[in-house]
C-alpha cells in the first residue's frame, strides 16, 4: 500500500496537475495507494504521521511536490522507517534531480513501483525543534537564503512557474538580492574546528549536490557518504558573486579563490548579524544553522542501477 502525499500548490499548480496523470496511471495498473492532500507546511507532518498510523506497513509515502512539501514529511519518514517516493511537482525538484528521479510523472511512478531503494542521510538539527527538524537537500544561510525567500514572495514565481520556467524565478531572484544584500562575518565550526571568514556571502551545509532548481553549490556531495558539505563563499565584490552564479551550472565554482568547500559530520554556521536560514527551501528564519549528517536515516526509491 502507497501513501500519496499531494501539495496541490507546489510548482504553481503542478502538483494537482502530476497528481491527477499519476493517479490515472495507478488506475491503469490496479496498484492500492491512499491519498492526501495537504494544505500547509504546519499541519502536513501531523496529518502524515495520523494517516500512516492507520496501518502497519506502507510500501512507501510518495510526495508528489516540490523540495518544500518533501521537507514537510521527513521527521515522520525518519521515525517510522517508512520509504520516500518522489513525484516531481515543484519549481525546482532538487530532490528528484539528486536522486536521478525523472520530472515525467509516469517515469517517476515506474521507479516508484519498480524501483529501487537507496539509503540516503539527513541533515538532523536545524531550526527550533532540534530533534526533529531534518533537511535532504542543504541548509543555506546568507545571500543563498535571501533569494529563496525573495522568490517565495516574489510576484515573479507564480508567473514563472505558469511558463514552466521554475528556473528563471531564481535567475530573477539572484540579481534582485544581488542589489541590497550586505556580507558579513561568519564562523563556521565544522567537526569541531573553527574557521573564521571576513566578507561572506554565503555558507552552505549540503546533503545533495544541487539547489535553487540545478544549481551545483557543492557537487561533490553524495547523499549516501555519510557526510555533509559545506560551501563559503567569502571574500569578494559584488561583481565577482554575480559571475560566480553561472559556475554553479556546472558546479566549476569550487575552484575559484573566494571559495571554500568544508567536509565533515557536524558543521554549524553562525553570523555576526542574523542572516536569514532555510533547510530544503523552506524558511528557518534567523536560525543559526547546526546541523549533523544522520547517515542512512532515510530510504528513498530510486532508479535501478543501470536504468532499464
Ligand atoms: N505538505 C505540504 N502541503 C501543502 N503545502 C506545503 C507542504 N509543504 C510545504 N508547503 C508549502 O507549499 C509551498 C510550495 O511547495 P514546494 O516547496 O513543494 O514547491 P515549490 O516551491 O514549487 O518547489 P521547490 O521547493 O521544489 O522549488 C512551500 O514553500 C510551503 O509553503
Amino acid at each position: 500500500m502507497y501513501l500519496f502525499v499531494i501539495n496541490p500548490r507546489s510548482g504553481g499548480g503542478m502538483g494537482e496537475r502530476a497528481w491527477r496523470r499519476a493517479e490515472e496511471c495507478l488506475k491503469e495498473r490496479q496498484v492500492e495507494y491512499e491519498a492526501l492532500r495537504t494544505g500547509s507546511s504546519e499541519g502536513a507532518g501531523r496529518e502524515v504521521e495520523r494517516a500512516l498510523s492507520r496501518r502497519e506497513s506502507w510500501t512507501a509515502c510518495v510526495v508528489v511536490g516540490g523540495d518544500g512539501t518533501i521537507h514537510s514529511v521527513l521527521p515522520t519518514l525518519r521515525s517510522r522507517g517508512v520509504p520516500l517516493g518522489i513525484i516531481p511537482a515543484g519549481s525546482g525538484n532538487d530532490t528528484a534531480r539528486g536522486f536521478g528521479v525523472p520530472k515525467q510523472t509516469e517515469a517517476a511512478l515506474d521507479i516508484i513501483l519498480g524501483g529501487s531503494k537507496t539509503g540516503a542521510d539527513l541533515l538532523v538539527g536545524a531550526g527550533p525543534e532540534e530533534s526533529e527538524a531534518a533537511t535532504l537537500t542543504s541548509v543555506a544561510c546568507g545571500f543563498d537564503a535571501q533569494v529563496a525567500v525573495n522568490v517565495n514572495a516574489g510576484w515573479y514565481k507564480p508567473l514563472c512557474n505558469a511558463l514552466h520556467a521554475g528556473r528563471l524565478a531564481y535567475l530573477i531572484g539572484i540579481l534582485h538580492t544581488l542589489m541590497t544584500y550586505k556580507p558579513g562575518r561568519a564562523v563556521i565550526v565544522c567537526d569541531g574546528k573553527k574557521h573564521a571568514f571576513e566578507n561572506v556571502w554565503l555558507a552552505s551545509v549540503c546533503n545533495l549536490p544541487s539547489y535553487g532548481g540545478g544549481l551545483l553549490i557543492a557537487p561533490q556531495a553524495k547523499p549516501e557518504d555519510g557526510l555533509l558539505d559545506v560551501c563559503v563563499v567569502h571574500g569578494c565584490s559584488r561583481l565577482q558573486v554575480l559571475r560566480l552564479f553561472p559556475t554553479l551550472l556546472k558546479g566549476s565554482h569550487v575552484s575559484l579563490p573566494f571559495v571554500t568547500m568544508l567536509r565533515g559530520r557536524r558543521a554549524a554556521v553562525s553570523f555576526d548579524e542574523s542572516r536569514p536560514a532555510i533547510a530544503d527551501g523552506e524558511d528557518l528564519g534567523g536560525a543559526s544553522p547546526d546541523v549533523r549528517c544522520e547517515p542512512g536515516a532515510l530510504t528513498v526509491l530510486t532508479p535501478r542501477p543501470g536504468g532499464d
